[in-house]
């Protein structure tokens, strides 16, 4: 689907400020729980959490916003949100269904877009979904956007947002949910020294790796946490989170991973998936 390029004004430093909210997985019933957070509370307790920082551009919403793929659960997404008062932009995970997804964020506002520039950076959003299946993987129509992008702006300091995490995380169980063709990416990404950090979801945990100059960077989810370095499916008890990114004029990216009180929701220990 084409979609118009987002133009966002930096601040007078040339910097942009992001949120990136991630791996929701909303149900259209507020008392439902995956593995044992309701997840529409977790979410409406990161946000709130998530409002002090105010002088934000944006949101960064990368995947799997819904459990149940209901209209409810992508409509509940919208309206906490716009409390934030902030533009939103998004991107498919495993979980979605883009037939229910695409129309109920679009009768919300929250529009379509697979690139934001500003005049320092560009900020380019991939779809890695293959529907019905955990795993990701970049179609040709993908790797057009992405080169086309990388080609008309090489001198802008670039973001590339995408669900499903290129490097593994050192989870077997997780690692073989990842992009699928993560080489034909490092491959395309590789001549473009522009390129600062690509920034995932669905891993449910934080990382941030330097590879071959390039930071690759995954966020908590704001419900259940995976543990880190675990062969077998195991969660972790670490609270609910989000991160906040200073992307600087300079090239640079600062960041730092936010959680809500850590006592707040607690994970069924003894659960083996979902
Ligand atoms: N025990 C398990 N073993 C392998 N995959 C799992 C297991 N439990 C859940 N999953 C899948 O792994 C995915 C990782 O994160 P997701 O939120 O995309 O959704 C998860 C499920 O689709
Ligand atoms: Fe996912």
């Amino acid at each position: 689907m084409k979609s118009k390029v987002v133009q966002l004004k930096a601040d007078p430093q040339g910097d942009l400020a992001f949120l990136q909210i991630t791996d929701t997985h909303l149900f259209a019933d507020r008392q439902k729980d995956l593995l044992g957070i309701k997840t529409v509370q977790s979410f409406e307790a990161v946000v709130e959490h998530a409002s002090k920082y105010k002088h934000c551009h944006a949101v960064l919403s990368t995947g799997d916003l819904s459990q149940d793929h209901s209209a409810q659960s992508y409509l509940d997404f919208c309206q906490h949100i716009k409390t934030l008062n902030l533009p939103c932009y998004w991107l498919p995970g495993n979980h979605d269904i883009q037939a229910v997804m695409l129309p109920n964020l679009l009768a919300e506002g929250l529009a379509h877009t697979q690139v934001i520039e500003s005049e320092n950076w560009q900020i380019i959003l991939l779809d890695s979904q293959v529907e019905g299946v955990p795993h990701g993987l970049l179609s040709d129509t993908q790797f057009a956007v992405l080169e086309k992008t990388l080609k008309k702006n090489p001198n802008k300091h670039t973001l590339i947002c995408v669900h499903h995490h290129i490097l593994p995380v050192g989870s077997a169980w997780l690692d073989q949910h990842i992009m699928k063709n993560n080489h034909q990416f490092l491959d395309l990404i590789a001549p473009f020294s522009n390129v600062v950090a690509v920034l995932s979801g669905h891993v449910h945990q934080a990382s941030d790796t330097l590879q071959d100059g390039v930071r690759f960077i995954t966020t908590p989810s704001t419900c259940v946490q995976f543990k880190p370095n675990s062969n077998d499916f195991a969660l972790d008890s670490v609270a609910p989170g989000y991160r906040y990114l200073k992307l600087k004029a300079s090239g640079e990216i600062e960041t730092v991973v936010e959680r809500i009180d850590k006592d707040a929701f607690s994970v069924d220990a003894d659960a083996t998936g979902y």
